[in-house]
């Protein structure tokens, strides 16, 4: 298991989770044709403080791209997926990951609760995604936890265009106590992401637009440029 995962991301100078994802939700490639190991030096040389490696099948993942990733980098890794079971978070943990997703959608708030508290125990970070304030209620040690704002639907496989919950969200996720809100998911444009830090979000877990974008480092200096200078 590599670092840890929260702090790694809040002391970064480019806030940014990086991810590694095959296909989006319609099976459209996208890695532009570069391999896993160049996806991760690409982040890696751009500044990226912590990488999220998406296992579900929807997306065309699976348990080995974990290990690949985990074999490619020392960055601490969010293991991207519907985990519902403790040992799901075990097995996460034998593939190298440093956090795991429990969103909070699908789990029942005892479910939800007790998979946080085995992800601690087995040194693992929660990051609990959240999509309204009955979700944010519902986050359980969330001092321990990084919270994440959901932009997308995943109750339709993601396919409807991503609706900027963010800022209006931000005082249920901060209320759960963590130190770590999270906005993830439809962040394509470097200077909208500039925005949603600068509105408070500590960190911006980013897919599709980085993958995309011709140059990484192109797309995070635009980032930086557009930030407000603290
Ligand atoms: O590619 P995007 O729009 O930046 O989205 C990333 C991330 O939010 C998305 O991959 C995701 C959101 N929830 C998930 C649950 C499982 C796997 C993947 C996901």
């Amino acid at each position: 298991m590599n670092g840890d995962f929260a702090r790694a991301l809040v002391r970064a100078a480019r806030p940014l989770i990086m991810e590694v994802k095959l296909r989006d939700a319609d099976g459209r490639e996208l890695l532009g044709g570069r391999s896993v190991a160049e996806t991760v030096e690409r982040f890696e040389a751009a500044g990226a403080p912590c990488i999220s490696v998406v296992t579900g099948r929807w997306f065309g993942g699976t348990e080995e791209l974990l290990s690949e990733v985990a074999a490619r980098t020392d960055l601490p890794l969010l293991r991207k997926d519907f985990l519902i079971s403790r040992r799901q978070l075990e097995r996460s943990r034998e593939l190298g990951a440093s956090a795991v997703l429990l969103t909070a959608k699908l789990l029942p708030a005892p479910v939800l609760a007790g998979l946080t508290d085995h992800a601690l125990d087995l040194g693992l970070t929660p990051f609990v995604e959240v999509a309204d304030e009955t979700d944010a209620a519902a986050v359980a040690r969330g001092s321990d936890c990084v919270v994440a704002v959901n932009n997308k639907d995943i109750a339709t496989r993601e396919r409807l265009p991503a609706e900027p919950r963010g800022p209006a969200l931000l005082p249920a996720v901060r209320a759960t106590g963590t130190r770590c809100p999270v906005s993830a998911g439809g962040i394509t444009d470097p200077e909208a992401a500039a925005g949603l830090v600068d509105a408070g979000f500590a960190g911006l877990l980013i897919g599709t637009g980085l993958l995309r974008a011709p140059s990484v480092e192109a797309w995070c200096s635009a980032f930086d440029a557009a930030r407000r200078v603290p």
